[in-house]
């Protein structure tokens, strides 16, 4: 497996502050080789990785299933989410500071996660995805108690096009009294993408407005999807 690969060639941050500002997301240069996928996604069938899994259909969150990791995390989920983390909590507080937040996120994940534990987040939140034919996932956030992390990343592990038709990652963005503005993110197998789990930010003439983000996957038309979530702070 190598898990450096994508973490290496991030883009600085500059670049991905731009690309957030333009398309709320951004897709890293770097990704993931397809052996390393395919031992990613072995993992979901390996149960003692996981706390618990949710059918999607039985709460209304589409149709589909995901499994959340328990702790302690295999060693590249571990890394991916440290090295993740490392690289977008400077940006996190620059959006902190654009929203006047008083909120800072400290340098390391560690760090982070304790303060979590402090509030009463104790559960591992990075989570394997798994669809078939028909299956989809409802627009939604991903937010699970007061301790939160402003952006998210996601892995596609499975071939667009060959693996699956369909299936396409999808954001929403709302801002008060204007339409809906939605977005299909184009991933291919190995790719990550950033993007912000609730709040995004809109730049106007002097400053920035706050925007309200949801994300979803459309319909998967034929064939299997696995994707890797990984979200920084833990739930309740
Ligand atoms: O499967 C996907 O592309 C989206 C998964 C998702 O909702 C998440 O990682 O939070
Ligand atoms: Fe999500």
């Amino acid at each position: 497996m190598n898990i450096d690969a994508i973490l290496q060639n991030s883009k600085p941050l500059a670049l991905l502050d731009a690309d957030l500002l333009a398309h709320n997301y951004s897709v890293m240069s770097g990704s993931l080789d397809v052996a390393t996928c395919k031992t990613l996604s072995a993992l979901f069938d390996e149960r003692q990785w996981f706390r618990n899994e949710v059918r999607m259909e039985k709460h209304g969150f589409g149709r589909g299933r995901y499994r959340y990791f328990a702790y302690p995390l295999p060693a590249a989920i571990q890394q991916l989410r440290e090295g993740f983390y490392a690289q977008l909590a400077p940006l996190a507080n620059l959006w902190a500071e654009r929203l006047g937040l008083a909120t800072r996120w400290p340098p390391t994940l560690d760090e982070f996660l304790a303060s979590n534990h402090n509030a009463g987040q104790t559960k591992a939140t990075p989570l394997m995805l798994d669809y078939g034919p028909g299956d989809y996932n409802c627009l939604h956030q991903d937010k699970y108690g007061e301790c939160y992390f402003p952006f998210q990343v996601l892995i596609l592990l499975s071939q667009s096009g060959t693996d699956f038709r369909g299936g396409e990652l999808m954001l929403v963005e709302n801002q008060p009294r204007k339409q809906s503005r939605g977005q299909v993110v184009p991933l291919t197998q190995g790719q990550a993408v950033i993007f912000p789990n609730s709040v995004g930010l809109v730049p106007t003439a002097n400053g920035f407005r706050r925007s309200r983000l949801r994300h979803g996957v459309s319909e998967i038309l034929t064939g299997y999807r696995r994707s890797l979530g990984l979200i920084f702070h833990d739930a309740l």
